[in-house]
């Protein structure tokens, strides 16, 4: 397009070593303080992500994977600045849009009146909501449902009009929570579509999920977590095939194995990418 410049290669989010760890207490019921010495809570914590770092550049579209329980979300959540570190900073070029955050819906309003709340949400004016609501009702693809309250939709009809709404104010750093696992086939399609344009806009990615064929075909770069710790970062097919590798391992219950294989993965991470 005339008059814009490429800014691809521009660093976009600096994570620099990045903590998170979560305290809860638990054990300490009311009924428990009827008895003497058993009201007593105890402090819990768990380091969710622990010491990351690395940097992402405009026009990459980054995977994070790994387990349940392995921090993707929690990452995700300190980057979007929803979580604050425990310590460590994240550094971005603009604000970055989480999915499902960003758009605070009401499941007693329509569709169709929640991409006017959600556009709001986002900073957009009610002529800039007019202008994008057939690309974000298209994008949805729900059909007449967009005139019923949000309540009676699926899980995956509510994700597909989150993720919809939050591509209307074209954010820069788009971060994505599974949610393209929730769509049918041709949502994906277009969501696809939709991912691809936010790259052309050299824009950034971020999609969590655990599943290694859906890093490989949709993003450039992985990076796989384990217990809040990266054990490797690089080419999104390389990560998918040693990370896929590593849980097949696991599942068939050989843990020695598994772990011989994260420390090789963290190693060669470690050579390769410093
Ligand atoms: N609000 C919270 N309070 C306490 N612990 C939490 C909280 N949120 C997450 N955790 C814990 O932090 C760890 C990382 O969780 P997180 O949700 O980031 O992992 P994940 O990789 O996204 O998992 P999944 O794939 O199951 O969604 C887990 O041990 C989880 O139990």
């Amino acid at each position: 397009m005339a008059g814009t410049e490429d800014h691809r290669g521009e660093t976009s989010i600096l994570v620099d070593s990045v903590s998170l760890t979560y305290t809860s207490t638990s054990g300490s019921s009311p009924l428990s303080r009827f008895r003497p010495g058993q009201g007593r809570a105890r402090r819990t914590q768990v380091h969710a992500v622990r010491d990351v770092s690395f940097s992402v550049t405009r026009g990459e579209f980054v995977g994070l994977v790994g387990r349940n329980g392995s921090g993707k979300s929690s990452l995700l959540r300190v980057i979007a600045g929803v979580e604050p570190a425990t310590s460590g900073t994240v550094y971005a070029r603009s604000t970055p849009t989480l999915i499902g955050v960003s758009a605070a819906l009401i499941g007693e309003m329509t569709g169709s009146e929640n991409i006017t709340l959600g556009c709001l949400a986002m900073g957009l004016s009610p002529a800039e909501v007019e202008r994008a609501r057939p690309a974000v009702e298209e994008l949805a693809g729900l059909g007449a449902a967009i005139e019923r309250p949000m309540k009676t939709y699926s899980s995956g009809m509510g994700a597909r009009l989150r993720f919809a709404i939050s591509r209307a104010s074209h954010p820069e750093i788009l971060l994505i929570d599974e949610a393209l696992s929730t769509g049918d086939a041709s949502f994906a399609d277009r969501s696809r579509r939709a991912m691809d344009e936010a790259l052309e806009d050299a824009g950034t990615i971020f999609l969590v999920s655990h599943a290694a064929q859906t890093i490989e075909e949709l993003c450039t770069r992985a990076i796989w977590l384990e217990q809040g710790r990266l054990v490797m970062d690089g080419p999104a097919e390389e990560v998918a095939r040693q990370y896929r590798w590593f849980a097949h391992v696991l599942a068939e219950g050989d843990e020695e194995k598994a772990l011989g294989l994260l420390n090789d993965a963290h190693a060669e991470n470690r050579r390769q990418y410093g």
